[in-house]
């Protein structure tokens, strides 16, 4: 790739959803404008995505699957990819002079700083994604380049301000220099994304592979197409200080400040899913659409979203028009969303989503919403399970075996420990999940 073509961003975690997100939004802009952006993409963990996606070249199909059908689209805006343990490619895509911004999806579990992080900096072999964003950061500093906006695309509260505060804060412990650079030159927007990107299936890959023969393509297989609902939406706050593709003409709303949207979009879509995915597997089910044809299941949905709907701040209307947008997303019965896939990593998405809307009613002086045991039994059930994929979940697993709680029932206490005091003091909430349990099992 001659210099002048090389990626002007580089992207953290090369899953399915930055493929149908920021991906997709960057493309968009550069078809709009003409001006060429281009990704440089690194997986998060395992090599495969990068090595997949360079074998077809790059370019990848995006299926928009409605209810009705679907539409195909090639998009090409990732010009580059390489398995984040691949250092010397990590640290040439910083050196890119015109770099503008990096993304980050590598989920609520990738954030996580551990005391390997340090030692690994200092031996100039960073293996977490936060020591690798560090290294990035230094390679750049050390050469004299320009600044840069580093973006978080997960769902995390506050994302921006929560990527902001690691980083900032291993960097002081690193090296001081870094860090003062890190002050001047490195701006940390936060985001609201959304759009229901389930995992890819081999189905999914021949379709995409034989649309792209029907169309004549130079590129004639697709082995990493990536699946989505046609909804979607990507609102940003904060500062480009290298400038960024021209996202506003193509859908991407920029405001002043994301916490309004964020929490809305945690509290309504994503603790739905988190209820819908540990009760749904209680009760047999394997996706959200099967989940959301249980009455059981929708009337604790409604019943989750008019409790969060009343700390929100937002008026009824606006409530009203995003939970109806909801059911129709979550009904369509073409997007095949596993309850499994969502069920991953609790240990990490509850304390801001179902935990998050029930600490804001009881602040608010407001009733137990049923949302919230219904949400933790599922869960309880689904800890006891060999299901669980969940990267912060072994301190709580260990504090079970410290109690000899080895029923869902007897482990209430521990998990109610685990997530805060206040939740421990609350035998309302202790009551409820016990009733939910007894009703589930
Ligand atoms: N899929 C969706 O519908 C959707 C929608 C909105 C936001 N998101 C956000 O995007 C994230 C990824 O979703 P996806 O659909 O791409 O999932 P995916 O399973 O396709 O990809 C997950 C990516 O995260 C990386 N990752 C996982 N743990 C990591 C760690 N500890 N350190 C570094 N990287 C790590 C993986 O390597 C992979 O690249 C979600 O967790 C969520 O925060 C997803
Ligand atoms: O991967 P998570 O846990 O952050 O969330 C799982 C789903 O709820 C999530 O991926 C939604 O599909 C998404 O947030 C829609 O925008």
């Amino acid at each position: 790739m001659s210099e002048q073509n090389r990626p002007r961003s580089i992207h953290m975690g090369l899953g399915a959803f930055h493929r149908a997100h920021q991906a997709f939004y960057t493309y968009r802009a550069e078809q709009a404008t003409g001006e060429q952006t281009g990704i440089h993409a690194f997986t998060g963990r395992k090599p495969d995505a990068a090595d997949t996606l360079a074998a077809q070249g790059y370019g990848y199909t995006l299926i928009e699957r409605g209810a009705d059908g679907d539409q195909l689209e090639l998009i090409d805006t990732i010009r580059a990819a390489s398995a984040g343990s691949d250092l010397d490619a990590w640290a040439g895509a910083w050196l890119v002079p015109d770099l503008q911004f990096v993304t980050l999806t590598i989920t609520e579990a990738g954030y996580r700083i551990t005391d390997a992080d340090l030692p690994a900096l200092r031996a100039e072999q960073p293996g977490s994604a936060m020591s690798r964003l560090l290294y990035g950061l230094q390679t750049r500093s050390r050469a004299g380049l320009g600044p840069v906006a580093v973006i978080s695309c997960d769902n995390l509260a506050g994302n921006g301000e929560v990527l902001a505060g690691r980083v900032r804060g291993l960097a002081e412990q690193w090296d001081p220099t870094l860090a003062s650079w890190i002050e001047s030159s490195v701006s940390f927007p936060s985001t609201m994304v959304d759009r229901i990107t389930p995992a890819t299936t081999d189905q999914d890959r021949e379709l995409a592979t034989r649309w792209l023969r029907e169309q004549g393509s130079a590129q004639t297989v697709d082995n990493m197409p990536v699946v989505c609902e046609p909804f979607t939406e990507w609102v940003i706050a904060g500062d480009f200080p290298a400038g960024r593709p021209a996202w506003e003409q193509v859908g991407v709303t920029i405001v002043d400040d994301v916490a309004p949207y964020e929490q809305r979009k945690l509290w309504l879509l994503n603790a739905g899913h988190s209820m819908l995915a540990y009760y749904g597997l209680a009760l047999g089910h394997e996706t959200i659409d099967q989940a959301m044809a249980d009455p059981r299941c929708t009337d604790l949905l409604e019943a989750l979203w008019s409790a969060a709907g009343e700390v929100l701040p937002f008026d009824d209307a606006e409530i009203g028009a995003a939970c109806e947008a909801l059911r129709i997303r979550f009904r369509n019965p073409r997007i095949r969303h596993n309850l499994i896939q969502i069920a991953g990593d609790g240990s990490q998405k509850l304390p801001n989503r179902t935990l998050g809307i029930y600490r804001a009613r009881r602040a608010a002086g407001k009733p137990l919403d049923p949302g919230t045991p219904a949400t933790l039994a599922g869960w309880l059930i689904h800890l006891g399970t060999d299901r669980v994929n969940d990267q912060g979940v072994a301190e709580l697993i260990s504090r079970f075996a410290a109690a000899g709680a080895d029923t869902a029932r007897s482990r209430i206490p521990v998990m109610l420990d685990f997530f805060g005091q206040d939740l421990v003091d609350d035998h309302e909430l202790a009551k409820a999940i016990d009733d939910q349990l007894h009703a589930l099992t």
